[in-house]
């Protein structure tokens, strides 16, 4: 989808670069109700010039709600929406700057993909060799020069999308907003999308998206950072690898990702180099600290994919457990082991042999593959 790959040369790109100067988008304490049912509790986030945020959570969470709101096609009861520093909660959608796509394409069926492309140009009143150069720049970035006499009917959903992404751009909005903009395409397509929008978005580097998406494997491959919702309210937000890493609670540990979580007491809270010693039954291990004293009960959470079941050189922390489920896939092995009361799962890539259900098992991680979160069940 780059213009370079395309053989356009990197005019078309620049040009929508210059044209978008970076935009923050600012949530001030903003709260939505629909007939006085609130559905977004009052939500502060700031979100930088140039980043791609992705707000994911469970359906109902208010994900689309806190976009719509951005967009303008809500409005909050409580709180105020920056956009670029200005306040622009009394504006109307057309004049925030913004441009919007959602997951049904919404082309106009009986238009051909230029003049999709060139409806919003049109609608502002724009001089027509302004739009016809837009037009030409928008559908370059999404690779889709060569289908602009085409109807959407006679498009793939992939392509009605990228059109749709093309109709966005071509207003040159400080912001783009997208919601589920892939969840209507087939899996395999999606794959696809999700690189082309990561290369959009390197190519736009000044492009502020927010990205709504129920998909986690979407936000952790696109976003710089994630916003989680929960029940309207904000659960934990965080850069993309932090939050994997060390998700701050149970239920942002558990949406992004699968996580193991044991319960475990601080043992020595004496920190060496910010690793303190928690026990975990007979176990003895060196996990990073959260500035809790020792007798502190704690949940580890640590991947299945960072076990491993050969004492490697730094995966000096040794759980010892009983094997359940061993389930060999070719290029990994599944296996389920109870330790405890918990069962913890292992996703091995490397295995010198399949080891044999019922028998002890030992599990070796890094510490700085682990972290330690509160107990007690969501925020
Ligand atoms: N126009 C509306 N009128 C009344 N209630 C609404 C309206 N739109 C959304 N809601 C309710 O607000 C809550 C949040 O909805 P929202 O669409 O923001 O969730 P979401 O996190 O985007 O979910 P999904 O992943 O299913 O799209 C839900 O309980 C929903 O039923």
């Amino acid at each position: 989808m780059t213009a370079a790959a395309l053989g356009d040369g990197r005019t078309a790109t620049q040009d929508l670069v210059r044209a978008g100067a970076a935009s923050t988008v600012g949530f001030d304490k903003v709260s939505v109700a629909y007939r006085g049912a609130v559905v977004l509790k009052p939500l502060t986030l700031e979100v930088a010039a140039g980043e791609i945020l992705a707000m994911i959570g469970p359906s109902g969470s208010g994900k689309t709600t806190a976009l719509r709101a951005v967009a303008g096609f809500v409005r909050p009861v409580s709180g105020r929406i920056r956009v670029g520093g200005t306040d622009v909660t009394d504006l109307p959608p057309y004049e925030r700057g913004l441009a919007m796509v959602v997951q049904n394409y919404a082309l106009f069926p009986h238009m051909r993909v230029a003049d999709n492309v060139a409806f919003g140009l049109r609608a502002r009143g724009a001089a027509r060799t302004l739009i016809e150069s837009r037009v030409d720049d928008a559908l370059g970035v999404v690779g889709m020069r060569t289908f602009r006499k085409r109807y959407p009917r006679e498009l793939s959903g992939g392509q009605q999308q990228r059109v749709a992404i093309a109709r966005a751009l071509a207003v040159r909005p400080r912001v783009l907003l997208l919601d589920e903009p892939l969840s209507a395409l087939d899996a395999q397509i999606r794959r696809s999308m999700v690189e082309e929008i990561a290369r959009l978005h390197a190519d736009l580097p000044d492009l502020t998206i927010l990205y709504v998406t129920h998909d986690q494997s979407e936000a952790l491959t696109l976003a710089d950072r994630i916003a989680i919702l929960k029940d309207g309210a904000l659960c934990a937000v965080g850069r993309t690898a932090d939050l994997y890493r060390r998700p701050p609670n149970r239920f942002a540990a558990e949406f992004l990702g699968r996580a193991n979580l044991l319960p475990v007491v601080i043992e020595d809270d004496r920190s060496v180099g910010g690793m303190v010693a928690v026990r975990a039954g007979a176990d003895r291990l060196l996990v990073a600290g959260d500035g809790a004293p020792a007798g502190t009960r704690r949940l580890l959470c640590v991947r299945p994919q960072h076990l491993t079941l050969t004492a490697e050189l730094g995966y000096s922390n040794r759980i010892g457990g009983r094997l359940r489920q061993v389930h060999w896939q070719g290029e990994l092995t599944h296996l389920v082991a109870e330790v405890g009361d918990s069962l913890v799962r292992i996703v091995a890539t490397r295995l010198p042999a399949l080891p044999e259900r019922g028998g002890a098992v030992d599990m070796f991680f890094a510490p700085g593959d682990a972290s330690l979160i509160p107990e007690e069940a969501g925020v």
